[in-house]
């Protein structure tokens, strides 16, 4: 595989390039030269960006692979946009037998982008053009791990990812300074497992891990004698999926 000539380059680029393999750099590499290009016709990423599309768009992704199990195989990515994070797993697990990365973006002019960037860079990635709504259902199965960047707030990214977390896939969310504002909004409506865990490329950001989710808000119940840690409470509004 060739690379070709005007490769982007920012500091980033050096950091990728100590951690990756050949191949994985000259893939990602082949990524960045194409988003520099459609970005011309296209807003993949936000313009002011893009000069540090190495170290706030290809490391920041990156770092995803980290939090995974090694087996992981199938990936799906939510509302993938320019290919952050899908693409750049794709490019990641591309030498992995039996990997297997779907990205769902439901702009037809960035779902464009996506299959031709997969195809250039010959990524084991399939792009569905559909909401997320649309598709979930039918990828959920065997699917070890969703991610979703800058796509919503937690208590709606939540939502959509439901299927995907209750089929047992894990959930991988990085999220800005505002992480902790959104987990306690995410809590009124939801009982969660998961990690909270700080990022390497944005010292203000968090790796959101949801091991588990389950509909219904998780409270503190006092009765007389007994102090009680239910999802829902006893007669919460889920009180039939509250753990043990
Ligand atoms: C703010 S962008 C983030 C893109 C990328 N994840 C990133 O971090 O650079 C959100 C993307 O999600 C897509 N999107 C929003 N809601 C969606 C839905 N319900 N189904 C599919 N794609 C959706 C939008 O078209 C947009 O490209």
């Amino acid at each position: 595989m060739k690379t070709g000539k005007g490769e982007s380059h920012d500091a980033g680029r050096d950091a990728v390039a100590a951690i990756v393999s050949r191949e994985t750099l000259d893939r990602l590499t082949l990524l960045a030269e194409l988003l520099v290009k459609w970005q011309k016709t296209i807003n993949l990423v936000a313009p002011a960006s893009l000069p540090d599309l190495w170290s706030r768009h290809i490391a920041d992704s990156l770092q995803l692979i980290h939090h995974v199990p090694e087996n992981t195989r199938k990936w799906v990515d939510l509302g993938s946009g320019g290919g952050f994070p899908g693409l750049v797993v794709g490019a990641a697990l591309a030498g992995r037998e039996g990997a297997d990365v779907h990205l769902v973006e439901s702009d037809t002019r960035k779902a464009a982008f996506l299959r031709e960037a997969a195809r250039v860079a010959d990524l084991p990635v399939t792009v569905h053009a559909q909401r997320i709504e649309q598709v979930a259902e039918r990828l959920a199965p065997g699917t070890q791990v969703v991610s979703a960047r800058a796509l919503a707030p937690l208590p709606k990214l939540l939502d959509l990812a439901a299927p995907f977390l209750a089929a047992g896939a894990l959930g991988l969310f990085p999220k800005g300074r505002d992480a902790e504002h959104e987990l306690t909004d995410a809590r009124k409506g939801w009982t969660l497992d998961l990690d909270l865990r700080p990022s390497a490329s944005d010292p203000q950001g968090r790796i959101l891990l949801v091991k588990d989710a389950r509909r219904g808000a998780e409270t503190t119940v006092t009765t007389p004698g007994v102090a009680a840690h239910a999802a829902g409470g006893p007669s919460g509004p889920d009180a039939s999926r509250t753990k043990p």
